[in-house]
Order: C-alpha cells, then structure tokens, then sequence
C-alpha cells in the first residue's frame, strides 16, 4: 500500500500495491502492520455499506460528536465518486480547508479520514456502492454533520444534486 499525505493536516491517500499474474489481481485493502509503521491509529470496529442509486446523489458532509469522534477508511467498491472531507479540528493548521478525491472502484484509492473531519461524497455514476470501516461504534444522538454548501467551505461539488436526504439539507450555518 502506498500512503500518501493530503493538502489536509494527517488525512491520507491510500494507493494500493496489487501483485497481477495471469488470474487477475491481489491486493491488500487494510493491514493493521502497514497502518501501524504509516503512523496511522486503525483500530476499527465498524465497516459499512451503502448503495446510491443515481449518478449526482450526494450524502454528507458528516461526523460524530466527541466522545463518539471517529475516524475512517473509506473506499468505493462499485462505480466512482467524487469524495470531499473537511478538517474540523480547531487547532490544526489546516482548519475549515476541504479537499476532494475521485474514489473509484477502478483505481481503488482509499482515503484515511481522522477524526476530527467531515466526509460526505457525490456519486459520479448510477449504482454506486461504498465501504467504510470505522474506528468508533454509531451513536445515533452523536451524529451531526454540515451543509455541503455551507459558504464556510465553499465546496465545489461537480454534478447537480440528484438526490439528498432532508437531513443533509437542514444542517445550519457552521460559522
Ligand atoms: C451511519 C449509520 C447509519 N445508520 C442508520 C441511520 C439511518 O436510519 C440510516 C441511514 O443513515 P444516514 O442517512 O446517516 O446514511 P448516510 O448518509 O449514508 O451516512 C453515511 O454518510 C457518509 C458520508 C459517511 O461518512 C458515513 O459515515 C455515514 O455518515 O442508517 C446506522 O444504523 N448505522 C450507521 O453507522
């Protein structure tokens, strides 16, 4: 795997290492050995699935609340999409800057968010499928999150949303 640091203050790209022959492919999509000498904490509890169904849906940008924080491994098992996370730890040097990253389950990046960030993503194509593994148990009452289009951000999303839920509109204004 290779690890490779983001604009964002301890948030990484995860490339993988695949040994091809004439079968087809191996690789590793986690390894807590790899993780550990990366300097990345992965102990995780939790991995999750979701499926969207049109091209444009957009889920996010959410977190859970202290002292329910979380980090993730997030990758894109089926089609692509565009990934955005934003760094919501006051005291880092890269406080209120996003980032955005295509996740496809063609280039099969994965993208180390720590907590203290936001992550949502807009899928780029019809039935698209996503898998996160997740260092902390959910807790409904901790869940939160901000608007994608907070002016506080200025995320540049690529496609018209096709699809959001209630939820993700309602966030208020983070500043
Ligand atoms: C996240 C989550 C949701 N749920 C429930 C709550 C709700 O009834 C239903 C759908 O939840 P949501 O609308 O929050 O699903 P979704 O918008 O897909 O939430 C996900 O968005 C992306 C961007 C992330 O980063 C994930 O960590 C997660 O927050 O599933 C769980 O039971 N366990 C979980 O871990």
């Amino acid at each position: 795997m290779r690890f490779l640091q983001t604009l964002l203050h301890q948030a990484v790209r995860i490339e993988p290492d695949a040994a091809e022959d004439e079968r087809g492919r191996f690789e590793r999509s986690f390894c807590a050995r790899e993780f550990a000498t990366a300097g990345l904490p992965a102990a995780f509890v939790q991995h999750s699935q979701s499926c969207s169904f049109a091209k444009g849906t957009l889920r996010g940008m959410h977190f859970q609340k202290a002292p329910h924080g979380e980090s993730k491994l997030v990758r894109c098992l089926r089609g692509c999409v565009w990934d955005v996370i934003i760094d919501l730890r006051e005291t880092s040097p890269t406080y209120l800057h996003w980032q955005g990253f295509e996740l496809a389950s063609s280039n099969r990046h994965q993208l180390y968010v720590p907590e203290g960030f936001a992550h949502g993503f807009q899928t780029l194509c019809d039935d698209v499928e996503m898998g996160y593994l997740i260092s902390t148990p959910y807790a409904a009452e901790f869940s939160s999150g901000v608007r994608h289009d907070d002016p506080a951000f200025g995320i540049v999303w690529p496609l018209p949303i096709a699809a959001i839920s209630s939820r993700d509109l309602g966030w208020p204004d983070y500043l």
